[in-house]
């Protein structure tokens, strides 16, 4: 193994002492016995004392990281792992984990290559939810553990080219355009339904794709005008897809109601240009099959939303386009191939995980900035958000103890984002790491110039990764490169995949579920009682308005004939924002005044008082 010397605890008693989550150069503090402390102490307090002997409890990180330019570069080429297939190179040089700890994660490491081999063999790796975790499955269909899931796969990848090359040659026509063929997408779905179509439409997508693609991923009913409102007359020639896994996601079905009253506002026929990528039988599924839509694509159970890229929610918004998704499917398929050593050093997604143990101490005590060098790139770290943030943000471990897990992500591009907040990350509090990501192909070939006598717009934009790079490790603040040629469907599919298994394998390191989200159901539930009770207030303020005189409550008497005193701030906003919507009056008072206002409904609707009572959430 490399000489890291420098890298390295002095001595192997010092590697044994408890580790501190300290500033380099500060000594070690004693933990403080019953000091005030944050939720995120506790949490990493209670992750330190459930880890065992290999874990980073058993190391202190160095002082200082390595600053001798001989010994780093030695460092650069014993740690360098190149795939050379798909010509990517990934360099953990300035990550500073030492030999100790290599060594001590090695049975971890292997224990959680076990798991994958095992996830992949169909086990069922989602416990919680009783699902086997099937992405891998997706680009090489040989994989699946029995012949049924390998033709669903098949056939479904054949029904995708063959629907998108009908609708791009013009054979499958919307029924009431002029054009005579399709010319956008409008894609509606949210979270894993959005998010990968976004990035590779951003990364992919040719300047002049056969099918323009936008996306409606809100509920924002001012960011759904937005997107009918730039389609204008083109609304005729737009393939609408509804893409939703479990078919019944607030967001994406008002995005769906809201398209269906455009069509029907401009005499359009939905029917004939939607398309719905669900699950068998969900609600979407339903609707689609009763109405009668252009085609459906079936989602798997056994993938997950943001891991679906390579299914049809990926595959059919990037065919559309005209992306090679047989090339974006090959790179993640060779990458996986790569992900199967258990050679760590050779293991890139290993690599990565170790690197982001190491960083974060095994319980996301830094953040992971992500800053990929090239425009097309911009949306991979929201992308990426999702993927280890909702896949590595748990409560509990697989053994029910309270970890509080997380490895929190952001970033956007350089060298764009170096003249908004890298000033903190050289300077600032030392809290994340970053992962560079590098494009060697600066512009297609036969395009370059000089802009000044021997250097390039790219060579720019190649010098401020490098000196970010330099200037941030001059301040000990570690850093990531994965490096790839170019952005081809090929590479983009890599990089889906290595992150992907990355998150399985720290997922193992940590010990906690990966693939579910048991934590946005609460934010839900919460959404549905105050929709619930926006119903009761308005019941409420439909009765009083509808007397004669017209009767203004205050914001006391609504909540107690809510009969739900306690929700009175709720009721608060809920006044707000109708008001604000012209669907509440302000007889007195002003918003600003609580407790001075007293409300009435601008017009009374007589039949929804005789309407049954609106279920409320609290029974
Ligand atoms: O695809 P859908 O079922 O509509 O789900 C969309 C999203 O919903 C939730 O927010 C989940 O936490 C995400 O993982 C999922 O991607």
């Amino acid at each position: 193994m490399a000489s890291i010397s420098g890298f390295c605890s002095s001595s192997p008693a010092a590697a044994l002492k408890p580790r501190r989550l300290l500033a380099p150069g500060k000594p070690p503090l004693p933990r403080p016995i019953a000091s005030p402390c944050t939720l995120r102490s506790i949490a990493r307090d209670i992750s330190a004392d459930l880890s065992t002997s290999s874990s980073l409890s058993s190391f202190q990180k160095p002082a200082a990281i390595e600053k001798d330019p001989i010994n780093l570069w030695r460092r650069y080429v014993d740690w360098l792992y190149q795939h050379k297939e798909l010509g990517l190179y990934l360099d953990v040089s300035r990550i500073g984990f030492t030999e100790e700890f290599f060594d001590s994660m090695e049975p971890k490491l292997q224990k959680a290559f076990v798991h994958m081999k095992e996830l992949e063999k169909g086990a069922i790796a989602n416990p919680d939810e009783g699902r086997m975790v099937g992405h891998y499955w997706l680009r090489n269909p040989k994989l699946a553990p029995n012949s049924f899931l390998r033709l669903q796969i098949e056939n479904t990848l054949e029904s995708i080219c063959d629907f998108a090359d009908q609708i791009i040659s013009g054979k499958i026509k919307p029924p009431s355009s002029p054009e005579g063929r399709f010319t956008q997408v409008l894609s509606v779905g949210i979270g894993g339904s959005a998010l990968g179509p976004q990035f590779v439409a951003e990364a992919l997508a040719p300047d002049n794709p056969p099918l323009k693609i936008r996306f409606i991923d809100n509920t924002d009913p001012a960011g759904i005008d937005h997107q009918i409102a730039q389609l204008g007359p083109e609304l005729a020639s737009t393939l609408v897809i509804v893409i939703s896994k479990s078919g019944g996601t607030p967001e994406t079905r008002n995005g769906l109601l809201e398209v269906q009253k455009a069509f029907r506002d401009a005499g359009l026929n939905f029917a004939k240009q939607g398309v719905a990528i669900t699950q068998e039988n969900s609600l979407l599924d339903n609707t689609a099959r009763i109405e009668g839509w252009l085609s459906r694509f079936p989602m798997f159970d056994w993938v997950g939303g943001r891991t679906s890229e390579m299914s049809a929610v990926g595959l059919l918004p990037a065919a559309l386009q005209s992306i090679d998704i047989k090339e974006m499917l090959a790179g993640a398929s060779l990458m996986d191939e790569a992900n199967r050593t258990t050679e760590v050093k050779n293991n890139p997604a290993a690599l990565l995980a170790l690197c982001w143990y190491w960083a974060s101490d095994g319980v996301g005590s830094k953040d992971m900035v992500v800053l990929p060098y090239k425009d097309s790139l911009l949306l991979f770290s929201r992308y990426l958000q999702q993927l280890v943030m909702e896949s590595l943000g748990k409560e509990f471990d697989l053994d029910g103890n309270r970890v509080n897990q997380g490895l929190s992500v952001y970033g956007n591009k350089g060298s764009t984002d170096q003249h908004a907040y890298i000033q903190q990350l050289r300077e600032g509090v030392h809290n994340f790491f970053v992962t560079f990501i590098e494009v060697l192909r600066d512009r297609p070939p036969g395009h370059d110039w000089e802009l000044e006598p021997g250097v390039t717009c790219g060579d720019y934009l190649f010098g401020m990764l490098q000196g970010t790079r330099s200037a941030l490790y001059a301040n000990n603040r570690e850093s990531i490169s994965v490096t790839v040629q170019e952005v081809t469907p090929r590479s983009v599919g890599a990089l889906i995949a290595l992150y992907e298994r990355a998150v399985g394998i720290y997922a193992s390191l940590v010990n906690i579920n990966a693939y579910h989200q048991p934590g946005v159901e609460a934010g839900k539930k919460a959404a549905g009682e105050v929709l619930a009770l926006q119903k009761r207030v308005l019941a409420v303020l439909n009765a009083a308005s509808c007397t004669e005189p017209v009767e203004p409550l205050t914001l006391d008497e609504i909540a107690d004939r809510c009969h739900t005193p306690e929700q009175i701030e709720m009721i608060y906003k809920i006044i707000v924002h109708m008001a604000a919507n012209d669907r509440a009056l302000i007889a007195e008072g002003s918003c600003g005044s609580p407790r001075s206002i007293k409300v009435f409904l601008g017009e009374c609707n007589i039949d929804e008082l005789f309407k049954p009572a609106t279920p409320s959430a609290k029974g």
